[in-house]
């Protein structure tokens, strides 16, 4: 059989067959695009596969290699690297930091800014949205059941980024705040810190053209236990879908960072995200398997989508540091009992190699387990997302994406624009983040030192913190206060900005 191959960016994918093809890491989906069968062993630019793809012409937009993710894999969100490379830590000893942070609450934990990451919490928030093009898919299906896969998906693919980070992001002061829009994107995130203890973020993002709202705030709970660290991120997430007027909450995931004490750092997340289509009562149930130690797999998600009456209308399956799949039902059951009948080989990375073993079996102190994940998908599945390739110098700067490098750039427009409690203007992270470590500290301590002074000063005067940009309303869904945009960042107005720099 004639074999197609071509290359998009560092990826290597082979066309096996009329339908589908082979990525690099073997996972299989499906491509519909007819130019990509037929002769033998030729090599295509993703630039033909960009002018053969046609949405309208295909029945099934969402089973190609979609246009928009092929546009963020290309787009320069600014910079595309840090100003300077992070530090070697392999000196310093975690556990000697941590053993005094035990029972404490995150934003109370005082750590040497060499564990930490030059973005501040508001900012790795943004993170979360990087995606959004799905959103923007989920508004035009007309299908609920589609519509609510691709809701699930986003839900997946924002916390994708989170992989192999294993820094601490700034602790947002009271008031900071941060924004992230760009002329050539169709949505505008902001964010603002409004409380202190326990350290809640918000945030708010809207699409441009007015076709959905995703806003949520994040309170991280930090558990420690003797080999780990347990996060517990407090705050229901909601998406509003304008045109069908549908409401969606769901709830950010625990994660567990393991081998705090010795070995490896690595981190997953666990348990069962449920995205809820409050208005059509449909849900998404996403079940995070953590790392099983029989099957050698890592960071896997699978799920359903129920109807209303409690039936399961789809299989959704992949892995948040992939990508993920919609699998329809029968292929889905038949697959999964497949997979426990043939567990995986074990495989080991040469990156887990020299890692310090422990005498125990537990796990929590094994071997960071190899996440390349190998699996064939059964018919009738499609991708709903698939994550942007990383980049090869990323180990060097903290395991950032390109997105995700640009997020702290100071540039003229934000100097312009932006009020004075925007992350992009604190001096120690600006520090950190051009290598001087020491003022960087010196900082740190100075801001600290304000942010209290200032709490002193109100509590004198008995007054109370306002956030200036958000205000608690009742959830019209779950009843809780929730943190909503008061609507007014985007007058920008600053002038009764607190100065807390
Ligand atoms: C010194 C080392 C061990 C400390 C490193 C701790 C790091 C890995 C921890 C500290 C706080 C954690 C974050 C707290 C809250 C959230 C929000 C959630 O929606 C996604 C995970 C995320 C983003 C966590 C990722 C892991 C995290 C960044």
């Amino acid at each position: 059989m004639g074999q197609k191959r071509f290359k998009f960016g560092r990826d290597l994918f082979i066309c096996n067959d009329k339908s589908s093809f082979t990525h690099q890491n073997s996972l299989q989906t499906k491509i519909m695009s007819d130019d990509l069968n037929g002769e033998d062993d030729e090599f295509f630019d993703v630039d033909d596969v960009i002018d053969s793809y046609d949405p309208i012409q295909s029945s099934n937009i969402q089973n190609e290699l979609t246009k928009e993710w092929i546009g963020l894999t290309r787009r320069n969100f600014g910079r595309t690297k840090l100003p300077v490379q992070m530090f070697d830590r392999s000196q310093i000893s975690i556990w000697s930091i941590l053993k005094q942070c035990i029972g404490k609450e995150l934003s109370k934990i005082s750590m040497p800014i060499i564990w930490n990451e030059p973005v501040s919490f508001l900012q790795r928030f943004t993170e979360n949205v990087l995606y959004s093009y799905l959103l923007d898919k989920a508004e035009q299906c007309d299908d609920p059941i589609m519509r609510m896969q691709y809701v699930a998906a986003f839900a997946v693919s924002s916390i994708a980024s989170n992989i192999d980070r294993l820094s601490k992001p700034f602790n947002p002061l009271l008031g900071e705040t941060y924004e992230f829009s760009r002329e050539e994107l169709s949505f505008r995130f902001m964010s603002e810190q409004v409380c202190h203890h326990p350290p809640v973020s918000a945030f708010t993002c809207e699409s441009l053209e007015n076709r959905w709202k995703f806003y949520g705030s994040i309170l991280p709970k930090v558990k420690f236990t003797v080999k780990k660290m347990i996060v517990e991120p407090k705050g229901t997430l909601t998406l509003e879908l304008k045109r069908h007027n549908e409401i969606y909450t769901w709830e950010s995931l625990t994660c567990t960072i393991h081998n705090i004490v010795v070995g490896k750092l690595w981190f997953e997340y666990h348990g069962t995200m449920e995205v809820v289509n409050h208005t059509r009562k449909l849900r998404a149930v996403l079940n995070f398997k953590p790392y099983s130690w029989s099957t050698r797999e890592l960071h896997k998600v699978e799920g359903y989508v129920y109807d209303s009456n409690k039936q399961k209308v789809r299989g959704l399956y992949g892995f948040w540091t992939d990508s993920f799949f919609s699998i329809d039902i029968d292929n889905f059951e038949a697959f999964l009992k497949q997979m426990k009948k043939e567990p995986k080989q074990s495989t080991k990375s040469s990156a887990t190699a020299s890692l310090v073993a422990d005498e125990s079996e537990d796990l929590d102190n094994e071997d960071v387990p190899d996440n390349t994940n190998e699996h064939n998908l059964p018919p009738n599945s499609y991708q709903l997302w698939k994550i942007i390739p990383k980049l090869d110098y990323s180990p060097q700067y903290y395991n950032f994406n390109l997105f995700t490098m640009a997020l702290n750039e100071l540039t003229d427009d934000v100097k312009r624009q932006c009020p004075p409690t925007d992350c992009r203007f604190r001096p120690d992270m600006r520090k950190m983040e051009d290598g001087d470590i020491d003022t960087a500290n010196q900082e740190k301590n100075r801001l600290e030192e304000k942010q209290r002074a200032a709490r002193l000063e109100r509590e004198k005067r008995k007054d109370d913190w306002t956030p200036m940009w958000f205000r608690t309303e009742k959830h019209s869904i779950t009843g809780e206060d929730v943190w909503c945009s008061n609507n007014r960042y985007w007058q920008r107005q600053w002038s009764d900005c607190p100065d807390i720099f």
